[in-house]
Order: C-alpha cells, then sequence, then structure tokens
C-alpha cells in the first residue's frame, strides 16, 4: 500500500493545529460531533432537491462509544460518508473544507446550519489520539474506505468494507503522561459532560451507552448495573422554541440546568432579532445577589453560541458591567469565528448584538418598573447598587441610560420613589431635588439639617448607600432640577424678611461668631447663625463639592487622600444655648470657649464623624456639670 506524504505547508500546519490553535484539548469531541452533524445537515439538504433521497429524522443519529481496553474513542454518524477523492480532499489537505464548498455549491438559502467552515476541526483530534481511523462509505456509493493516519507522517487510505452509509471516527486515545490525563476522554461520565456542555443542542440526537445503578427487581433493594443507550443531548435549544408554547417553568428549569444560579430569576427575556445582526437569546434577571457578586472571582458575561454549538461560557463583551448581574444566553449564526472557534475575529457582530441587548434589558427594566412595583424593589434592592455605581462610572457616560432605573427612599412618600415621581409631585416654588446623607433612614430621618426643608413641605430623598452621593454628583440635575444636599452650606430656602433679620443678627453677633471661629481654628472654614435649624442647637454643613457623607466615604478608601470638607458650624440663634453663648461673651471668655468645643464636638457625634479628643470633651462636660 503506498503511503501518501502531507505536503511540507501541511505538516507544520499540523504541528500548530495540535500545539497551539485550541487552548482545551476537549474542545475536540466538540469538532467532531458537529463534523458529524454536518454531514447528517447534508443528507437532510440534498434532499430538499432531491426526490431519491428521502429523510427520515428517526434514522439519523451520531453515536459516541469509548472502550477503555482498547482505549479507543468512535464517533459514529449516519451522514454522508466520503468517497475515496473527497477523503483525500478533506482529510488530506488541512484547511480545505468540504462543508464550505458544500455550501456554496448547493447555494443553500438556508444551509447557515453547517458548521464547519475553515478545514481544520477534525485535526484537533491530534490532540488527544496518536493515532486515528476513519471508515466511511459515502451516499450512494456501494465501497466504502479507510483512512488512518499518526498525525505525523502522512496517511493511508484503503477500501473497506463499511456496511452502511456515513463515517466512524476512531480516535487511538494517547497514553497517560506526566502531566496529561487522557482517560477522561474514555470515561463515561467525563463523555457526557464534554456533550452537555458544547454539543446540547445538536440537531440530531447524540447517543452514547449509558450504565447506571438500577433495583435487580420490582420489589428488590438490591442494585446492579444495567447498560441503556441514551441520548445525551438536548437538541432543540429552548431558544429556537416558540416564546408561545413555553411557560415561566421552562425558563425557570433552563435556568437551574444551566447553573446560572442557586435561586429562581426573577424575570426573564427571551429574545430574536433578525436584523443587521441576527440572534436569539434568553437573558434572566437574578432573584438574589449571587455571593461572590462583588468579588474579584464573580465574571460577567452570557453564554455564547454558534449555531447551537458553544463558543465561549461567559463572554464579557456582551454586557455592560451596569448589567453584570444578568445571566443567560446567546446564539448567533452571524458571528466571524477564529480558526478555533473559541474567540471572535472582530468583534463588530458582537458589538451589534450587546448594543441590542443592552436596550432589551433597560426596557425590560423599565416595563417592571412601571406593570410590577414589587418585582423591581426586589431586583433594585439586590441589583440597585450596580445600577448607581454604572451612573458615576466612566465619568458619567452612561448616567441618561440609567437615571430613570434608580429608586431612593423618599422622606414624605416613606417608600422607594423614583426621580421622575420625585419631580412630578415637586411644588411649584421648589427649585431644587433634596436630598440627606446619612447610615440609615432613621438617622438621616434626625438629622438637624432636614427640619427647614421638611418645614417648606419639600420631599427629601435618603442616601444611605456609600456610593449615593457620588452617582448624583454625576448627575447633576434630572429634568433639569439640581440635586441639592440639605446639608450644603446655600439652601437659600429663607424668605426675604428673614433674610434681612439673619443679617441683622449676624451684625450683632459677629464678634462672639469670629471668636467661635477663632477657638476652632482650621477644624471649621466659618461659624455661622443657622438658618435651616428649628429646634436643634447646632450642625454642620459643608461648602464647595466635597460634602460630610462624601469625606467620610473617603476616608475609607485604601488610597485615602485626606480629602475633606469644608465644614461649617451652624448654631441656631433661636435655641436658648445661643443666649448662654451671648452672656459668657459679656462676663466670661473661657465658658465661650468650653461651650464652643462641646458644641462642635456634638455636631460631630450626629453627623456620625469621629470625636477628634473624646478624654478632652468628657473633661469638658464634666466641667458644665460640676
Ligand atoms: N464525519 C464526517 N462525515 C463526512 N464528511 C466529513 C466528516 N468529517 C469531516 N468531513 C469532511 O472533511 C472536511 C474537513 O473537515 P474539517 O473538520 O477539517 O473542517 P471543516 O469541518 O470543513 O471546517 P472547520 O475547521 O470549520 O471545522 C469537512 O469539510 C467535510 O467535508
Amino acid at each position: 500500500m503506498e503511503k501518501k506524504q502531507f505536503q511540507a505547508e501541511s505538516k507544520r500546519l499540523l504541528e500548530m493545529m495540535v500545539h497551539s490553535i485550541y487552548s482545551q484539548k476537549e474542545i475536540f469531541l466538540r469538532e467532531l460531533i458537529s463534523k458529524a452533524s454536518d454531514a447528517i445537515d447534508k443528507i437532510y439538504y440534498k434532499a430538499l432537491t432531491d426526490d431519491s433521497i428521502s429523510f427520515n429524522k428517526d434514522d439519523y443519529y451520531i453515536r459516541i462509544q469509548p472502550n477503555k481496553d482498547n482505549r479507543t474513542l468512535t464517533i459514529k454518524d449516519t451522514g454522508i460518508g466520503m468517497t475515496q477523492e473527497e477523503l483525500e480532499e478533506n482529510l488530506g489537505t488541512i484547511a480545505k473544507s468540504g462543508s464550505l464548498a458544500f455550501k456554496k455549491e448547493v447555494e443553500m438559502q438556508d444551509g447557515q446550519e453547517i458548521i464547519g467552515q475553515f478545514g481544520v476541526g477534525f485535526y484537533s483530534s491530534f490532540m488527544v489520539a496518536d493515532k486515528v481511523t476513519v471508515y466511511t462509505r459515502a451516499l450512494h456509493n456501494e465501497e466504502g474506505y479507510k483512512w488512518e493516519s499518526d498525525g505525523q507522517d502522512g496517511y493511508t487510505i484503503e477500501p473497506y468494507n463499511k456496511e452502511d452509509v456515513g463515517t466512524e471516527i476512531v480516535i487511538h486515545v494517547k497514553e497517560n503522561a506526566e502531566e496529561e490525563n487522557y482517560d477522561e476522554f474514555l470515561d463515561e461520565f467525563g463523555l457526557k459532560s464534554l456533550i452537555k456542555k458544547y454539543s446540547d443542542f445538536i440537531r440530531y440526537p447524540i447517543k452514547m451507552d449509558v450504565t447506571e445503578k438500577q433495583p435487580k427487581g420490582d420489589d428488590d433493594d438490591e442494585l446492579v448495573d444495567v447498560t441503556e443507550e441514551q441520548t445525551i443531548n438536548s437538541m432543540v435549544p429552548i431558544w429556537r422554541k416558540n416564546k408561545q408554547e413555553l411557560q415561566d417553568k421552562d425558563y425557570q428549569s433552563f435556568y437551574q440546568e444551566k447553573h446560572f444560579g442557586f435561586d429562581k430569576p426573577l424575570s426573564h427575556l427571551h429574545v430574536s432579532v433578525d436584523g443587521m445582526v441576527r440572534f436569539q437569546s434568553i437573558l434572566y434577571i437574578p432573584e438574589q445577589l449571587p455571593f461572590n457578586y462583588y468579588s474579584q472571582d464573580f465574571e460577567k458575561g452570557l453564554e455564547l453560541y454558534s449555531n447551537g454549538v458553544l463558543i465561549m461560557e461567559k463572554c464579557a463583551d456582551l454586557l455592560p458591567d451596569y448589567f453584570s448581574f444578568v445571566r443567560g444566553i446567546v446564539d448567533s449564526e452571524d458571528l466571524s469565528l477564529n480558526i478555533s472557534r473559541e474567540i471572535l475575529q472582530q468583534d463588530r457582530q458582537v458589538k451589534l448584538i450587546a448594543k441590542n441587548i443592552e436596550k432589551k434589558i433597560s426596557n425590560h427594566l423599565k416595563s417592571l418598573l412601571k406593570n410590577d412595583r414589587e418585582k423591581y424593589e426586589k431586583f433594585f434592592d439586590s441589583f440597585g447598587r450596580q445600577l448607581k455605581y454604572g451612573v458615576y462610572s466612566d465619568f458619567g457616560a452612561n448616567k441618561d441610560k440609567l437615571q430613570d432605573l434608580l429608586l431612593f427612599y423618599s422622606s414624605s412618600e416613606k417608600k422607594l420613589v423614583s426621580l421622575k415621581e420625585y419631580v412630578e409631585r415637586m411644588p411649584e416654588d421648589q427649585e431644587h431635588i433634596y436630598y440627606a446623607t446619612g447610615e440609615s433612614h432613621d438617622r438621616i430621618e434626625k438629622l438637624p439639617q432636614t427640619e427647614m426643608v421638611k418645614d417648606k413641605g419639600y420631599e427629601i430623598l435618603y442616601f444611605t448607600d456609600e456610593v449615593d452621593e457620588f452617582a448624583i454628583k454625576m448627575l447633576l440635575n434630572y429634568d433639569d432640577k439640581e440635586f441639592k444636599s440639605v446639608s450644603s452650606g446655600d439652601l437659600n430656602l429663607e424668605d426675604e424678611e428673614s433674610k434681612k433679620e439673619a443679617e441683622k443678627q449676624k451684625e450683632e453677633h459677629k464678634d462672639l461668631l469670629s471668636d467661635m471661629k477663632e477657638i476652632l481654628g482650621d477644624k471649621v472654614k466659618d461659624v455661622k447663625l443657622s438658618t435651616r435649624l428649628k429646634s436643634h442647637p447646632v450642625c454642620l454643613s459643608a461648602e464647595g463639592d466635597v460634602s460630610i457623607e462624601m469625606e467620610k466615604v473617603l476616608r475609607q478608601m485604601p488610597d485615602n487622600q485626606n480629602i475633606q470638607a469644608n465644614k461649617v458650624l451652624e448654631i441656631n440663634n433661636k435655641h436658648d444655648i445661643f443666649q448662654a453663648l451671648v452672656k459668657a461673651q459679656e462676663t466670661d471668655k473661657e465658658k465661650v470657649k468650653l461651650y464652643t468645643n462641646i458644641l462642635y464636638n456634638q455636631a460631630l457625634l450626629i453627623e456620625g464623624l469621629p470625636i477628634e479628643d473624646p478624654v478632652a470633651l468628657t473633661n469638658d462636660m464634666c466641667k458644665v456639670m460640676v
């Protein structure tokens, strides 16, 4: 028998294939199963135009057969097979794709289903095989052929008496080496999981003998091993099914089957797009925050399929960070894959799909907010923070897309409200959207700074998440209404008369205020008479961009650069303590110092800021008591 040589280039190419094109050895099974599916598809497509071929779906299948004793793995299909010339052309020449030629020849309109295009997939078998034997008989041919190669030194072809049409590829699995274990490719369980992982949605049944423990008889407790042929793959992907035929429970079981989470999905979307780019997708909004969501282990991304064959387990480019909680799959026939089918050649299609998906998720969330408030609030409770990070990050580039998805707790409604709802309720004379920051709703509720705004009958949004104020600073305004903290220095809420009165009082007590400022030194930027306090004696406000809450957050950061708010101590001149200060100013300067220090520390306490010298404060308080 004459041995034919691979061309020199092919030899090098083959070496490259085995050593560098694929990142994982297990991919070979996906490739060979895809070839088998293509071979069956070819009969199917031929039958469409050739009356002499009848295509009875039940006769077509793929069979996986491991044999541990011989260390062989057989992939058998009942597909179109290959003639001698085709064997030479397709398996003897690397990068020659019979499938691509077939697609062109038949000029199939919907032949998109055929997976092969590069003419290299078959050779991936040499990653795990030291020899590959192919037995094949082409449709309408009486003769069969045997092709064999060790993947290094050419191949042989000889006639072979094959009973039925189709192809059997026998992988002679390599012996285990020091760091390489090939046994999983002979193991029933290992093979089953690889088929599920990569080839679950191949349209023809992938059959395999599976041995399971079963009771010996009907009333018998004794278990025995029973071997039965099983179809391993699901075949029809749920996303190709008609939405009308599917129920919530079908989507839920797919979520669980895919291990997208331990929870139930809160909501799902089934998308089918047939535009500039064609794709189908099932997307889930989980109910609960994944336990590792805010850790470095969390990887965002959607499962990406090309024609039902898994390409990537987590394609991160399909989701923006602010929707990183979304789980699901995308299947498209329009992807330009690279030769290993592991990465995408160029990301134009992925970008188009991602843009489309982002819009779909955003619209879905908006409609949840509108039509199923309870569900949306549940969602927001888990993932609202991520949306706020989305507003803040990338210098606010996505703020317009996200602002209508935000919710904040409202002082007047005592529940979560959207910015739109807030603005719609605003009285005519209210210019700003007011917010107050603090650790909890209870704490904010008691903040002295909220008194005046509430008295005016204005609603206040309570910010309890660290990111809230940063996100709002990025938004600046909503519907042309500027956001304003109730603690900001320039609330400007008093009427003209009160302003005049305040000016008068300021003038009258200017010595006291400047003495107090001197006592506190750099700790505050100013000491002022407050226009916002009604019953409380003191509070702190901030001038400029950095608020007191922001200072607190920044203080906790690892690269804390000691950024501080410009604090102003505000004192309520209608409170009795002010009269005490005025009196002390006339009679006892030491007392002014004592009271000022205590009042400043009180204001720090109210704000939840650390007291710089607790011992001095307790001593001061004792002095007041004795
Ligand atoms: N099981 C099979 N039955 C019939 N023909 C096959 C089979 N396996 C491979 N072939 C033929 O061999 C050709 C080369 O296969 P190969 O796996 O190298 O590339 P491909 O499937 O065309 O493309 P890709 O590299 O994208 O997978 C195929 O195009 C097909 O014509």
